[in-house]
């Protein structure tokens, strides 16, 4: 059965609209935009497309602190497709609008307490995001403006490059190891292709998460700017990336990651299978009680 229905996007122009149609599962969008600035929302996602440029701005306010919650996570993938589809966008930003923090990783309240069948459906929703963000064809760009734990590193290291906030309260990394969970193969291969196997080794085992001057140091992030610079630095580095021929450009990005996309893409089932068993055992389960408990605490 066809599959079709419209979406009608708020732009900055009353004369401008875009329509997005999604056929046998496809989704293609026509513009009949007299503006070149198309601003977009939903719940939590606020993009700023500059058709002039070509680049978009993926803007996470999902308050408090951007954890990825099915939601979320369906969100944002939506918001992808969407721009990956649309020819007149080359380059994506991501960066948060919330203070402090870039992204908290995973949502923790969606591998707590939760069904089997629920726990399912929320990593195939974090498989996809990450399929989507790490086989782009767009150059992507990580504007960390905040602290970036987990799945919110994982989200940064899917991009092309990475620009953090040079701000010592700030960290990043895969700490998973000290909720007393396990980075699955996809999470550790990412970093492993980011900051070489020795470094990820100690990485996951330890569950460290590095203040920005170390992350620069063993490359987990690329460059560091003063706080109020990281979207404009982005800005800067975009351009140079999208001077490069695109179609060269695409196809070497493309043979760096494949085989680490095809391995996940091949075993999606089964990766999903692991989790679920994995997260819904009552020692796991305990763990991440713990871990939450201590957030609390260390509020108090
Ligand atoms: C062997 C096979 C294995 C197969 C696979 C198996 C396993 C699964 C792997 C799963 C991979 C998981 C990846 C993840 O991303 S797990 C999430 C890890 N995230 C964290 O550890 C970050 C925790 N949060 C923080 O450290 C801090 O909140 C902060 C991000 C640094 C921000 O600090 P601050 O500004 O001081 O805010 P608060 O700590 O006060 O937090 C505000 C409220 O937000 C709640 N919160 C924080 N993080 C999360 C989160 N990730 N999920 C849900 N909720 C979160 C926090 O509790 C506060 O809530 P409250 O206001 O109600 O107290």
């Amino acid at each position: 059965q066809k599959l079709t229905f419209s979406l009608k996007i708020a732009i900055s122009s009353s004369l401008s609209k875009i329509h997005l149609n999604v056929s046998h599962g496809r989704l293609c969008a026509s513009s009949t935009s007299f503006s070149q600035r198309n601003n977009s929302s939903s719940a939590n996602l606020k993009v700023d497309h500059d058709q002039t440029t070509g680049v978009a701005v993926m803007h996470m306010q999902s308050p408090p602190v951007n954890s990825l919650s099915l939601d979320f996570l369906t969100e944002i993938c939506i918001t992808l497709e969407k721009l990956e589809m649309d020819k007149g966008c080359r380059g994506l930003i991501i960066t948060s609008s919330q203070p402090k923090v870039f992204s908290a990783g995973l949502d923790i309240l969606e591998m707590y307490g939760k069904s089997p069948e629920r726990c399912g459906e929320f990593w195939k929703a974090v498989q996809e995001m990450w399929l989507k963000l790490y086989g782009s064809n767009m150059v992507t760009i990580a504007a960390i403006n905040g602290s970036s734990p987990a799945g919110g590193c994982l989200m940064s290291i899917t991009c092309d490059y990475r620009i953090m906030a040079d701000n010592p309260r700030y960290s990043i990394g895969l700490n998973e190891t000290m909720l007393g969970i396990v980075a699955p193969f996809w999470f550790k291969e990412t970093m492993v292709n980011t900051v070489g196997h020795r470094n990820t080794e100690i990485s996951l085992e330890l569950g460290l998460l590095y203040k920005p001057a170390e992350a620069l140091n063993i490359g987990l992030v690329d460059q560091l700017v003063p706080e109020d610079q990281v979207l404009s630095a982005a800005t800067q580095t975009m351009t140079k990336w999208l001077a490069i021929p695109e179609h060269a450009r695409q196809i070497t990005k493309s043979m760096m990651r494949k085989s680490t996309i095809e391995k996940l893409r091949s075993n999606r089932e089964a990766d999903i299978q692991n989790f679920v068993n994995f997260i819904t055992k009552e020692s796991i389960q305990k763990s991440l009680r713990m871990y939450m408990e201590m957030l609390k605490q260390k509020k108090a």
